[in-house]
């Protein structure tokens, strides 16, 4: 984990928090179970921690035992972390009546106590140590023959859990590595190999205590995922101490230095640092003061908050992830599933295979029959799939482990591989690439049918009720010119996805969008004013007339171009997809030195879809990450669909693949490093485990039959497997851990002055950065981006009108520039995209790079676009407000 700090030291596994969030009836009320349970109506769900499940047999033994128990509705078997959730009705079926069920079929299971985390570390036990210690004496058997006996004393010391198992297994027509353990433990001492049957129990009830300590630490890495949710909470106002879950939507709570965050909610009095690592793996504290967004199980660090609530605490994000972690380590990936089947055939043909081997030599009257047995004993110890059934599921649940830690939630091992073979990213712009907190460079009046303070009047209004990035950049504007909007006023709304809203507000019908919204609303003005780099442009239309217009301009998320730059490096091809003019989508791809690849601009919500459809046609598996708004529909048309964003919809973070849980983008890359990483692990567990069968097969027929060497190989494919899915929970590398150390600190310097400026009073700043936790704050790329320019400048360079059809999507093929290779992290080199003529060094000295002059769309921009190096001194306005970056580089605030 990257940063616990402040973390509870034991916190519960995941699979308890949802206890923590429902949690169970007050003492007394009748509900006297203590622990593992916890309830929805009149099901509840039990949690237990079941020592026996080691492969999938044991599955569906586990299921064959409980479905048919009279009020038990659901049975759900997680192998990896030894865990069944039995969703039953207490009335009905106790829990001790479960766990009687499954022990008595030898499946050492246990209601998981409340607050423990699951299978925890043990001693091997006293039949492990008996069969051990019986079995180190025999090998005295050359000096004192007797003591060869103690051989198969070792055996049956060694055997009753392993009996018992393979005795439930057989009565319900299971075939499971028990029962064949037991047949070959049964033959050895027939054929009078009793070292061999005492090495066969010793060996294999060791390597499965190894196994159970090796999955209870991977099972242990759930319990950082998420810090504890205190079940009761203080009320802000009234100092009540309340249960967790009668806290309804809109109370205020009081959350105090140390604790940690209940329910989500917004800040509404005092400020504090906050730990978001559990959500976002997001190491660095994120400032908190009315009104951001706080989130439950995140960690209050050094201040007094009152938050109001805004979900119910089962509603809670986390709450949500916690669900959404639990349903990805049940889904069965393809891999999984193709092992699964041919294991099934697998066995059966193995145990055959071995019957023919003993017995078509004794029919023939064979000479060497031991031999023969032998044979016929290595091959049924061989008919275990074990090693190749837990090569995909323990490496997917170790994966996904990593990537929640990390702070991209993946649901499930099917997108966890697709994700490992992603040769195309397809990016949204707004709130993607770009932060989504727009800044307004420019509002005119245009034409005389209104006033200014009118026209804000209208658009603020009615922008009010609007969710769109720009939506809040306009209200604030206009609330900035001390115009309040008064969105009751607006009589009727519509959205027109890709092109705008409108608005009936009074008797007036106004339009608010981009061109192609001055299309729908039958405008007769011909005036347009647009240009390459300039920000996106926005019009106000009201009853067909043209009355104002506007520009926005939006930067680019900090880490956006080394993440593409990453991609790049994977061999995967970057592409920007969206709804906002070609000249935005052109200003992002100089922030970003010229990274992207492609640039499609201008798209409706369906032309996004069927991009994406072509680019998995052209390119082959395709990523697409948006922010859910209005490109869910590509999203899930993508092999694999990543929402950003905590705050992004909630809708969003259940429809999508995978959902990045922090505005960091660089998760992106990590995360396809991670899938192909997960690939390459399961490659190599089924290769060993496949390997291993051959090698003791091959053994036997080529020399002769060992049957301790078969078992060693058997169970020891077994362990080997858990322990290198294990090396999933890590890094790679620490060469790796330094440049990250350093990134890390570097946010760290970023973060603290924000949030001095923040707290300096630049409260735009705090509100614009509302939306997502540590957005915009986050940076350390320090001038990776222009200055946003003032309208008017652009009015003064671009005055050349577009003549160009708005009818369909503007494509642009980058051509590999310079500045691909370049330094984006330095002052200005973003603006050598688009083909830079005059470049002048020198951290104050004003640059010129931008200058163009494109034929096709005639428009001419001859623009400056560093921090501070404007061009135009009659633009005060910059160094202040747009380049907030500037701070700790050129001439900085
Ligand atoms: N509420 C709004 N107010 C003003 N203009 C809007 C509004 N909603 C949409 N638009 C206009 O429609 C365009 C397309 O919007 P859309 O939401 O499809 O894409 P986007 O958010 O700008 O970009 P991306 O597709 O990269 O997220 C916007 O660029 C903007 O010009
Ligand atoms: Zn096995």
């Amino acid at each position: 984990m990257v940063g616990g700090a402040g973390r509870p030291a034991g916190a519960p596994e995941a699979a308890e928090l949802e206890e923590r969030l429902l949690p169970l009836a007050a003492p007394g009320s009748g509900d006297v179970d203590g622990g593992g349970g916890r309830r929805r109506g009149k099901w509840e769900k039990t949690y237990l921690d079941v020592l026996g499940v080691c492969c999938s047999a044991e599955v569906a033994l586990v299921e064959r035992l409980l479905a048919p128990i009279d009020g038990v509705r659901a049975v759900t078997v997680v192998v990896p972390s030894r865990t069944v959730i039995v969703e039953h009705d207490p009335a009905a079926v106790s829990q001790s009546r479960i766990v009687k069920a499954l022990n008595k079929a030898g499946l050492e299971a246990s209601v998981r106590a409340y607050g423990s985390s699951g299978v925890v570390g043990r001693w091997p036990s006293p039949y492990i140590l008996a069969s051990g210690a019986l079995l180190l004496t025999s090998f005295l058997a050359p000096l004192l023959p007797p003591l060869r006996w103690l051989a198969l004393a070792a055996a049956c010391a060694g055997a009753p859990p392993m009996l018992l198992r393979a005795f439930a297994a057989a009565t319900r027509l299971a075939l499971d590595i028990n029962v064949l353990m037991v047949v070959a433990v049964a033959g050895a001492a027939a054929l009078g190999d009793y070292a061999e049957a005492g090495a066969i129990v010793f060996l294999f009830t060791t390597a499965e205590w190894l196994e159970t300590l090796a999955c209870a630490k991977a099972g242990a890495g759930m319990s950082s995922l998420m810090s504890t949710i205190p079940p009761r909470v203080v009320l802000a106002g009234t100092g009540e101490v309340v249960s967790l879950r009668d806290v309804k939507v809109g109370a205020v709570v009081a959350v105090r230095a140390g604790e940690v965050v209940p329910i989500d909610g917004v800040v509404v009095d005092g400020q504090s640092e906050v730990d978001e690592s559990s959500l976002t793996g997001e190491s660095f504290p994120v400032p908190k003061q009315p009104p951001l967004e706080v989130w439950a199980g995140t960690i209050n660090l050094d201040g007094y908050i009152a938050v109001r609530t805004t979900a119910l605490a089962e509603n809670s994000t986390v709450a949500k992830m916690e669900r959404l972690v639990e349903a990805a380590q049940n889904s069965r990936s393809k891999t999984q599933r193709l092992i699964d089947s041919c294991s099934k055939y697998y066995t059966p043909a193995v145990v055959a295979l071995a019957a023919s081997v003993a017995l078509v030599p004794l029919l023939l009257g064979a000479q060497d029959m031991k031999r023969w047995f032998q044979l016929a004993l290595v091959l049924l110890v061989s008919a275990c799939p074990c090693a190749l059934v837990l090569s995909t599921p323990v490496a997917t649940f170790c994966a996904l482990l990593r990537a929640a830690r990390i702070g991209v939630l993946i649901k499930g091992g099917d997108i966890l591989e697709s994700l490992g073979g992603i040769r195309v990213a397809a990016f949204d712009k707004t709130g993607t690439i770009t932060k989504g907190e727009f800044s307004i460079d420019g509002f005119h009046v245009v034409g005389d049918k209104a006033e200014m303070s009118q026209l804000l009047y209208w658009v603020s209004s009615i922008e009010s009720k609007s969710s769109h990035p720009m939506a809040a950049a306009l209200v604030e504007y206009a609330q900035s010119k001390s115009v309040q909007p008064n969105p009751e006023k607006v009589t009727e709304f519509r959205i027109y996805p890709g092109e705008g809203i409108y608005g009936e507000i009074n008797g007036r019908h106004v339009y608010i969008g981009n061109r192609r919204i001055m299309a729908r609303s039958s405008c007769q003005t011909v005036s347009e004013i647009d240009g390459v780099n300039v920000a996106s442009i926005g019009y106000v239309v009201c009853d067909g007339d043209l009355v104002g217009s506007f520009s926005l301009s939006d930067d680019c998320r900090t880490g956006a171009a080394e993440a593409i730059r990453e991609l790049r490096s994977m061999g995967i091809k970057s592409v920007m997809l969206t709804g906002d003019s070609r000249s935005a989508a052109m200003r992002a791809q100089e922030q970003l030195g010229g990274a992207m690849e492609e640039l499609h601009s201008e798209l409706l919500p369906v032309d996004k879809v069927g991009l994406v459809g072509d680019l998995k046609g052209r390119d082959g598996p395709t990523l697409m990450v948006g922010d859910g708004l209005n490109d869910a529909p590509a999203l899930a048309m993508a092999d694999v669909g990543i929402t950003m964003g905590l705050s992004g919809s909630a809708a969003a973070m259940e429809t999508s693949h995978a959902t990045l849980m922090s505005s960091d983008i660089l998760r992106v890359p990590a995360a396809v490093r991670l899938g192909r990483r997960a690939r390459r692990t399961i490659a190599a567990n089924v290769a060993a485990s496949v390997a291993a069968k051959a090698a003791v097969a091959a053994l036997a027929v080529a020399w002769r039959p060992v049957l301790w060497a078969a078992v060693l190989a058997d169970v020891g494919t077994c362990l080997l497997v858990v322990l290198h899915s294990m090396t999933l929970l890590r890094e790679p590398g620490t060469a790796r851990r330094g440049s990250r150390k350093e990134d890390e600190a570097c946010r760290a310097t970023a973060r603290s002055l924000a949030m001095r400026s923040q707290l300096a009073g630049a409260s735009s700043t705090a509100t614009a950065s509302a939306g997502a936790p540590g957005g915009g704050t986050n940076g350390c790329h320090c001038c990776q981006k222009p200055t946003s320019r003032s309208f008017e400048q652009a009015h003064s360079v671009v005055i050349d009108i577009l003549a160009a059809s708005s009818a369909g999507h503007q494509e642009l093929q980058v051509p590999r520039t310079a500045a691909a290779n370049g330094n984006a992290g330095g002052c200005c080199s973003a603006g050598r995209a688009c083909g830079a003529s005059t470049v002048t060094s020198g951290t104050r000295a004003p640059r010129k790079c931008c200058a163009r002059k494109e034929d096709g769309a005639r428009v001419s921009v001859n623009t400056a676009c560093c921090s501070n190096g404007g061009g135009a001194p009659d633009s005060p306005k910059k160094t202040g407000q747009g380049c907030r970056d500037a701070r700790c580089c050129s001439g900085g605030t």
